[in-house]
C-alpha cells in the first residue's frame, strides 16, 4: 500500500513541515569592531566564540523597545540617550550601537571595608588605580582586561552643591543643568565620590576613549574607542576645564559631538 503524505504532518524529506526556528537576541562583545553589539541567534544556539563573547540574553520585548528615534526638538532627557555614532537621539538608546552598564564595586557606605577610601572601593575589578602615564597628572585609572565600545561607567558621585566657590580642589566636578536649574557634583572628596573622579582628561584626540553624557540630571562616561589593557582610561572634560591640558604638539584635540548638548557639559575649573 503506498504511503498518504499529509503535508505538515507526514513529511519524510522535512521540505514541508519545518517550522521557522525561534529568534533569540544576546548581547555580546563584538570582537571584530570590539564594541558591544545585539546579535540574532536561533533559540538554543550558542554564538561563534570567535566572533562574539557572550554577555546576556535580551528578550524580545527588551530588543523591541530599543533604538526609537526621536527628533532633536522632541528630545526628553530623562529618557533619551545621544548615539554619538549615529548623531541621533534614541529612546531609550540606539539598538545599532547598544550601551551596557558596569556597575560600581560598592555603592553604599554601610558596604565600605576599613583601609582605602571609598571611591577606590568602588572600582569595578576591570580597572586599577595607579600613577598615570601623563605628566605631572597624579593617579589615573587603568585598564585589567580590554575594555569594548558601548561600556558605561557611573554616575559620577559627588556632593551636590550650588555654587562653584563651595570647591575647594580644581578638575573634580561636573556642572548638571536640569530643567532650568544649575548644580554642580563635585567629587573631590574621595569618601564622598567614587572612582571615575580618578580618570584623567586626554592631552589630544588619539588619546581621548571616553566621552561624559548628562541623563537624568547625572553624569555617566561611555566608551568610544575599545581600550586595550594597561591603557588608561581618558574623557574629555570639556573645553572650559580639559583645554588646559590639550597638547598642540600631538595634533587635534579631543572632540565632542556638536548636537548634544549634553555631552557638552563641561567640567568645571574650580578657580575661576
Ligand atoms: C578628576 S582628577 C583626575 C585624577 C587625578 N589625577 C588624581 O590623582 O586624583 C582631575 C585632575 O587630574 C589632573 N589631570 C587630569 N588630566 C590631566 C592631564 N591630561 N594632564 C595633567 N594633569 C591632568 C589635574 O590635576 C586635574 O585637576
Amino acid at each position: 500500500m503506498s504511503e498518504v503524505q499529509i503535508p505538515g504532518i507526514c513529511d519524510p524529506d522535512g521540505a514541508l513541515g519545518k517550522l521557522p526556528e525561534k529568534k533569540m537576541f544576546k548581547l555580546a562583545l563584538d570582537f571584530r569592531d570590539g564594541a558591544i553589539s545585539i546579535v540574532e541567534c536561533n533559540q538554543g544556539h550558542t554564538l561563534d566564540e570567535a566572533l562574539y563573547k557572550e554577555i546576556q540574553d535580551l528578550s524580545e520585548e527588551e530588543v523591541s523597545v530599543l533604538g526609537t528615534e526621536i527628533a532633536d526638538h522632541a528630545y526628553d532627557e530623562s529618557l533619551d540617550i545621544h548615539c554619538d555614532r549615529c548623531n541621533k537621539f534614541y529612546r531609550p538608546y540606539c539598538r545599532l550601537h547598544p550601551l551596557f552598564k558596569i556597575p560600581d564595586r560598592i555603592s553604599k557606605i554601610e558596604e565600605k571595608q576599613p583601609g582605602s577610601p571609598f571611591s577606590e572601593q568602588t572600582l569595578p575589578i576591570l580597572f586599577r588605580i595607579a600613577q598615570s602615564k601623563l605628566p605631572n597628572a597624579g593617579l589615573g585609572v587603568f585598564a585589567s582586561t580590554f575594555v569594548p565600545i558601548g561600556m558605561v561607567f557611573g554616575p559620577y558621585k559627588g556632593l551636590k552643591v550650588q555654587k562653584k566657590g563651595d570647591f575647594y580642589k580644581e578638575g573634580y566636578a561636573w556642572r548638571i543643568n536640569k530643567n532650568d536649574k544649575k548644580f554642580y557634583i563635585d567629587g573631590s572628596h574621595p569618601e564622598w565620590s567614587n572612582w571615575l573622579r580618578y580618570i584623567n582628561s586626554p592631552r589630544h584626540e588619539e588619546e581621548q576613549n571616553m566621552i561624559a553624557f548628562q541623563t537624568n540630571g547625572k553624569i555617566f562616561y561611555r566608551v568610544i574607542k575599545p581600550i586595550r589593557i594597561d591603557s588608561e582610561l581618558l574623557v574629555w572634560y570639556g573645553s572650559s576645564y580639559g583645554g588646559e591640558f590639550v597638547d598642540a604638539e600631538f595634533g587635534p584635540k579631543p572632540k565632542k559631538s556638536a548636537k548634544n548638548p549634553f555631552i557638552c557639559t563641561s567640567r568645571v575649573p574650580m578657580h575661576r
